[in-house]
């Protein structure tokens, strides 16, 4: 497994992913502002693991706090709402949020050295737990692929998004350890790169046959006949199955339709919020134009041209087969009473 984030000596050491493939760099924050910015330029990323680094976060900050305890709520109540601000889309991070809330809330009367400990051991907890959840996504998902499964990822849903096996690559791994990956496509995902740097990287790490291609050629693809499924990650799924992921997974999603192949969303349950009931209620996350417009620290066009820069979209819920969970295969009407 790949470690995206560890704790170590009192500082959350991360693997800075915007220099991958090409460099292999950790970072030690010694303080949660280090990491709420991690999380803002997607040094770190991916919605699991943003909720389990805001989490190792909020620990960090208690535990090196070192004013006086009657201050200190409302010190963890700024820490969190830097965390709530770093990025809107992945329920992950609200959920994870509210979890370490409660444990700080119900140690209300201990010392901070006290609550700075159980924090941590909540943070390490989420990181354990996504790991089993991920190898139970895994296991689910796999059952749904053939054999010699030629299957097609967007963006990076793999260990770089969780805490180490993957949600759509975790379904891919395990698929592969029963011999039944002939092929995957890994669309590059424009413009922050993820599926030609990260998951081609994670991938080629296992052996696991993986080709590169373009956003735009996903549906050349499709219609050659090279494709047995298409599994993507999420960031917030809707009770009705509306789903959010990055950029480019709706198009992927009306192509697949078209070309009757199933669609499948791979996500823990802490990415679904039951809190709304269809993708119209989710926040997508618009981001720097400079995303679009320089590309390795180049300008690709002209710099004053004007940008639309959405980081995600949603999938209707009538383009998806099935959710794959921990809990299992979710299938129509999802996760509506
Ligand atoms: C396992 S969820 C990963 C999910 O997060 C990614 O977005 P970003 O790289 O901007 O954090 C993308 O939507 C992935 O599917």
């Amino acid at each position: 497994m790949i470690d995206a984030i560890y704790w170590e000596n009192e500082a959350v050491v991360i693997l800075d992913q915007n220099k991958l493939p090409g460099r292999v760099e950790y970072i030690r924050c010694e303080e949660h502002h280090a990491l709420a910015h991690a999380i803002r330029i997607l040094q770190v990323r991916g919605a699991p693991l943003i909720g389990v680094t805001a989490a190792y976060g909020l620990a960090l900050a208690v535990i090196k706090y070192r004013g006086s305890r009657s201050d200190l709520k409302a010190y963890y109540d700024e820490a969190e709402q830097l965390f709530a601000s770093t990025r809107p889309t992945a329920v992950n991070l609200f959920w994870a949020i509210t979890r370490m809330r409660g444990v700080f809330d119900r140690l209300a009367d201990q010392d901070v050295e006290q609550i700075g400990a159980a924090l941590l051991n909540e943070a390490q907890a989420m990181f354990v737990e996504d790991q089993n959840i991920n190898i139970s996504i895994g296991n689910y998902g796999q059952t749904l692929l053939p054999k010699n499964a030629r299957v097609l990822t967007i963006c990076n849903a793999g260990a770089l998004a969780t805490c180490g096996y993957g949600t759509a690559l975790g379904v891919i791994r395990s698929a592969q350890q029963q011999g039944k990956i002939s092929q995957v496509w890994a669309c590059e995902t424009r413009p922050v790169l993820q599926g030609a740097r990260l998951t081609v990287w994670e991938l080629m790490q296992d052996n696991i046959p993986v080709k590169l291609i373009t956003d735009s050629m996903a549906a050349y693809v499709m219609g050659q006949k090279e494709l047995d499924a298409v599994i993507v990650g999420a960031d917030r799924i809707a009770a009705n199955g509306d789903t959010a992921n990055k950029i480019g997974t709706y198009g992927l999603a009306v192509l697949a339709a078209y070309h009757q192949i199933p669609f499948y969303v791979a996500a823990p349950m802490s990415t679904v919020d039951l809190s709304i009931s269809s993708g119209e209620q989710i926040p997508i996350e618009e981001r720097n134009h400079d995303e679009v417009r320089r590309m390795r620290g180049e300008y690709i066009t002209v710099p004053e041209v004007e940008v639309f820069n959405p980081a995600f979209d949603v999938t209707p819920q009538a383009l998806i087969k099935a959710i794959i969970t921990e809990k299992g295969i979710v299938t129509p009407p999802f996760f509506t009473k």
